[in-house]
């Protein structure tokens, strides 16, 4: 049996001779995780090498015990994503079909798989999208159906990619009310800091490698402080007027 959470040791990534990623290690045990950096960090990468879509090249990366690249099948059902835009992760033309299609994946025949999709559709108060088409759903309600999706397959850890991204206010509480109600291990990463504050714990990434790793009243402070002092510095001074 290998440890539980996630576990990184020593994980590097590189690409086309690229160092994306290097020397990052932690041991993620907690309910509530965030992952911030800038534009072009490595969130997202490290995000994929969690959920096993990439492969380290570097150093090893393990999901409660398992390699997440390993075994795709097994990962399913352990581990989610919802990923930004949910236009590039809806696949079928109702809602039904989508929730059920992940189950019939991890291998329930298809009766089953819808009937466990209408209960988590009940579960969620969205027991009359059933039938909906997901083109007349708002962008909101797509970021909901693809969570619902990712829910039916019970996993115990759920990754997000800038969850809030293109939400509006009222649609960003809701679905943020949402995600506090989950039992899951939820692992988010953002630039926004707002999106953290109440993160169980913190890891900030800069140029792929770690820089601070810490409970969110800690580090949030401080990278909230570097953004400023980076936003405040005029990159154009140098050039001439
Ligand atoms: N397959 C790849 N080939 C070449 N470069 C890549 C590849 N994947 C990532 N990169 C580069 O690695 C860096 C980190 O990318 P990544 O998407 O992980 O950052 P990020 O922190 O998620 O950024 P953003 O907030 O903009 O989404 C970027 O400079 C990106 O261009």
């Amino acid at each position: 049996m290998g440890q539980s959470g996630i576990l990184i040791e020593g994980l590097g990534y590189e690409v086309a001779g690229r160092r994306i990623l290097s020397g990052l290690s932690a041991h993620l045990t907690e309910r509530r995780i965030g992952i911030v950096g800038r534009n072009g960090s490595g969130k997202t990468t490290l995000l994929r090498l969690i959920a096993g879509l990439i492969a380290p090249t570097q150093g090893t990366i393990e999901v409660e015990g398992m390699n997440p690249a390993g075994d795709r099948k097994a990962m399913l059902a352990r581990l989610g994503i919802l990923f930004q835009n949910p236009d590039h992760q809806i696949i079928f033309p109702t809602v039904l079909e989508e929730i059920a299609f992940g189950l019939a994946q991890l291998g329930h025949p298809r009766p089953e798989a819808e009937a466990r999709a209408r209960a988590v559709l009940a579960a969620h108060g969205r027991a009359h999208w059933e039938g909906a088409r997901v083109e007349t759903l708002s962008h909101g309600q797509k970021q909901v159906l693809c969570l619902l999706s990712v829910l039916a397959m019970q996993p115990a850890t759920i990754l997000l990619d800038e969850p809030f991204a293109a939400l509006d206010l009222p649609t960003r509480a809701r679905l943020h009310r949402l995600f506090d109600a989950l039992p899951q291990r939820l692992v988010t990463i953002t630039h926004d800091p707002a999106t953290l504050e109440d993160a169980d714990r913190i890891l900030w990434l800069e140029d792929g490698q770690l820089v601070a790793d810490g409970p969110a009243p800690e580090i949030l402070p401080l990278f909230r402080a570097e953004m400023a002092r980076i936003g405040a510095a005029d990159a154009d001074t140098d050039l001439p007027h």
